[in-house]
């Protein structure tokens, strides 16, 4: 295997390790077990994120169909994520290896502070060489505060945690330029800055047991190569694939990572639902901020203050249109930043090393 990769983040999606039956693949869990455990042999570092504990809950219990859909969801992950951990503890002990359950919430990454406890956790286990098996915990998560699904948690732990690649295994080979049933379709198989329009040919359909479907994997892979993450999608339903992608043997779609962000830039590009505050610029300051040019948020630019936020919150850049230009932090509150709405000569609002952009 030739794999240049120190540490990668491999998100394994439901249908993969789930049969149609809706009971957990065995037989398909222990095939990506050994693969796994034979790149951490090489050295390198591997965290899971693994779905299948709703699909795993499904196959223990019958339910009554008049049961609220967001407590059969919590019954379901509860009992399902027990099954399919120990099917991983288990497996990965053939190997000697210890794995481990980290179950997490989206207010588990509100602000830095929780970030950094989460990071310091992760950071723990793959010292002590554990692997972390990550899932999004369904049981007690607000439904409205949810990830849209574990491709966003992975593509924030991928940055969270500076990892070099983002596998994110699937029940096909890629993302197609068509529906993947019709003949005519291909894989993509490179993917470079933000080229495409995936909502023109990638549909919003989910697989059988899937949640967020391909487009947003697609926003995210894209969202985590910007970040100076490559990402790769792929079939994990077929034989050797992390080894296979790993040597460029097997189709699939790799987004080429754009450049290296900075730990703070990577937090901040995940943070847009904790923007507290939100500011319009012109023209002229949005040219300034997507250019090649490394600038700053300046008054000048700004027309407007929409919110209040404090010295150090996260704040929303908007056009004109209101299309999110960035996110970045404030070096300085809401009632300063008023005064200064227009006039040049004025102390940044967002630094660029505190600046994000989209
Ligand atoms: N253009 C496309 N390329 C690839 N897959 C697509 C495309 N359009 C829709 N899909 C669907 O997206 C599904 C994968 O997304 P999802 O159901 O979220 O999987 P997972 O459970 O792995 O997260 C595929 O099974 C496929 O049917
Ligand atoms: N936390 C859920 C996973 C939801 C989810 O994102 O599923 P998928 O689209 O298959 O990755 C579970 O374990 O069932």
């Amino acid at each position: 295997m030739s794999v240049t990769y120190r540490r990668i983040v491999i998100k394994i999606g439901s249908n993969v390790i789930t049969q149609s039956d809706g009971l957990p693949d065995i037989a398909r869990i222990e095939h990506l077990v050994t693969q796994v455990a034979e790149i951490k042999k090489q050295g390198i570092e591997v965290i899971l994120v693994s779905s299948g504990a709703v699909a795993s809950g499904r196959s223990l219990i019958k339910i009554s169909e008049k049961s609220d859909a967001v407590a059969v969801r919590q019954l379901l992950a509860s009992i399902g994520q027990v099954k399919l951990i120990n099917i991983y503890a288990e497996l990965f002990n053939k190997f000697g290896i210890l794995c481990s359950q980290v179950l997490v919430t989206k207010e588990d990454f509100r602000d830095r502070l929780h970030y950094l406890n989460m990071r310091n956790c992760l950071t723990i286990l793959l010292q002590h060489n554990v692997i972390p098996v990550i899932n999004e915990n369904d049981v007690v998560s607000v439904t409205e505060l949810m990830f849209t699904d574990n491709d966003e948690l992975a593509g924030l732990i991928a940055a969270m945690l500076n990892a070099d690649a983002l596998i994110v295994l699937t029940n096909v080979n890629g993302i197609y330029n068509g529906d993947p049933k019709l003949p005519g379709s291909s894989v993509i198989t490179e993917i470079k800055g933000g080229e495409l329009n995936f909502a023109s040919f990638v549909s919003s359909g989910k697989s059988q047991f899937g949640r967020g479907g391909m487009i947003t994997k697609s926003n995210i892979a894209l969202k985590t190569a910007q970040l100076g993450i490559a990402v790769h999608i792929a079939n994990g339903t077929t034989g050797n694939i992390l080894s296979n992608v790993l040597t460029n043997k097997a189709e699939h779609t790799r987004f080429v990572p754009v450049k290296v962000a900075s730990g703070k830039k990577k937090w901040i590009a995940h943070s847009e639902n904790a923007a507290k505050g939100i500011v319009k610029v012109n023209e002229g300051a949005k040219a300034a901020l997507t250019s090649n040019k490394a600038s700053s948020l300046l008054p000048v630019g700004i027309t407007t203050v929409l919110t209040d936020f404090k010295k150090g919150d996260i704040i929303k850049i908007l056009d004109e249109n209101d299309k999110v230009v960035g996110i970045g932090i404030a070096e300085y509150g809401s009632d300063k930043a008023r005064e200064r709405v227009g006039q040049k000569n004025q102390k940044a609002l967002i630094h660029y090393d505190y600046l994000y952009l989209q």
